[in-house]
């Protein structure tokens, strides 16, 4: 079973204008509301590709219900923590650029925080929990290293979508896949990353450092999956970019949900490409179909400049 852990949920607030103008009315042209957060965007797609899981994090007021409502109307498993505050609302301007505005996110109260927690007891081995976004400002910065320990005693497995030192912090705790995109893997080392060669040689530092797979994404540019064995580079699959919200997340639920049932990573990568360039190309999330047309179209091959 794979668990995901979103601390900090969304209602996404998608707006289309033809252009922002800074300082001036501007009218929508089109606006939507979706289920957001990095972990409940893996749970969203893990439900398009029938991989098991559950959605965990904190929930409050009426948009924590809205989230419910469209969680269930996916028949996405939950087990939420209620908080009594209300959870965030992300503004998505789509104009001429893509603007983000996230919410700081709302109190987390100590009793939620230890509702939260009690329920890593039922966690087994061969579960996996991928914790991904950010932490409400309430939450001590160590909240994701201090639930390992939890994750790891009842023999499951973590992943953790995180970029800077809190990632650096979790590596010797072996995730199963961390995925930075280059510029974070870049920045992790503070080093400049011009070629593929230089971004095989900082990818496998993390694997020295502890991570078990290591995929480095770079949007349109494809991506690469370096483990102890091999790595691969794909080239980013075509077609219009519509949205790059949730690419990363989907990318992460692929790779998660196919290890889960194959263990094989070249496998897990494919699905995590197909899903993250199917995110790309959609509106929303990529759906079943899409993921399954893209597939067909993902192209990875053995990259073998490793003694780099
Ligand atoms: N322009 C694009 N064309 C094709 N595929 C894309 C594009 N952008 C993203 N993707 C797909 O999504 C994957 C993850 O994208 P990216 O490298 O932007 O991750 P990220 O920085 O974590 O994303 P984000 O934070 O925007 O969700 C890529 O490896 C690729 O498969
Ligand atoms: O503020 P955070 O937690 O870092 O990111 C939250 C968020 O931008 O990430 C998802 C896309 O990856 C969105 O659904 C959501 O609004």
């Amino acid at each position: 079973m794979i668990y995901t852990v979103t601390v900090n949920p969304s209602i996404d607030y998608i707006v289309q204008l033809p252009q922002l103008t800074l300082g001036t009315v501007n009218r929508m042209s089109y606006d939507t509301k979706l289920p957001g957060g990095k972990g409940i965007n893996v749970s969203r797609i893990l439900n398009q590709l029938a991989v098991p899981n559950a959605a965990w994090g904190f929930l409050g007021g009426f948009t924590g219900n809205f989230i419910q409502q469209q969680l269930a109307a996916e028949k996405i498993t939950t087990d939420f923590t209620e908080i009594p505050a209300d959870t965030r609302i992300n503004v998505k301007i789509k104009a001429n650029e893509e603007t983000e505005i996230n919410g700081q996110g709302p109190t987390i109260t100590t009793a939620a925080i230890a509702n939260f927690k009690a329920k890593f007891t039922q966690l087994q081995a061969g579960d996996i929990v991928v914790m991904s976004g950010s932490l409400p400002p309430t939450l001590a910065a160590s909240f994701y290293r201090d639930l390992i320990p939890l994750i790891q005693a009842r023999g499951a497995e973590f992943v953790i979508d995180t970029t800077g030192q809190a990632l650096l912090d979790t590596l010797s705790a072996q995730p199963l896949v961390v995925k930075p995109n280059h510029h974070e893997l870049a920045a992790l080392f503070n080093v400049e990353l011009n070629n593929d060669a230089a971004i095989v040689k900082y990818g496998r530092k993390l694997l020295a450092l502890g991570a078990k797979h290591v995929l480095v994404s770079m949007a349109g540019a494809g991506a690469f999956l370096i483990t102890e064995q091999q790595v691969y580079k794909s080239t980013a699959p075509q077609g219009t970019v519509i949205n790059s919200v949730g690419a990363g997340d989907s990318m992460i639920a692929g790779f998660v949900g196919t290890f889960s049932q194959t263990h094989d990573p070249l496998k897990s990568f494919e699905t995590g490409l197909a899903c993250g360039s199917a995110t790309a190309f959609s509106e929303d999330l990529a759906d079943q179909a899409k993921i399954a047309t893209v597939r067909q179209t993902i192209q990875i091959s053995p990259y073998t400049d490793q003694l780099n």
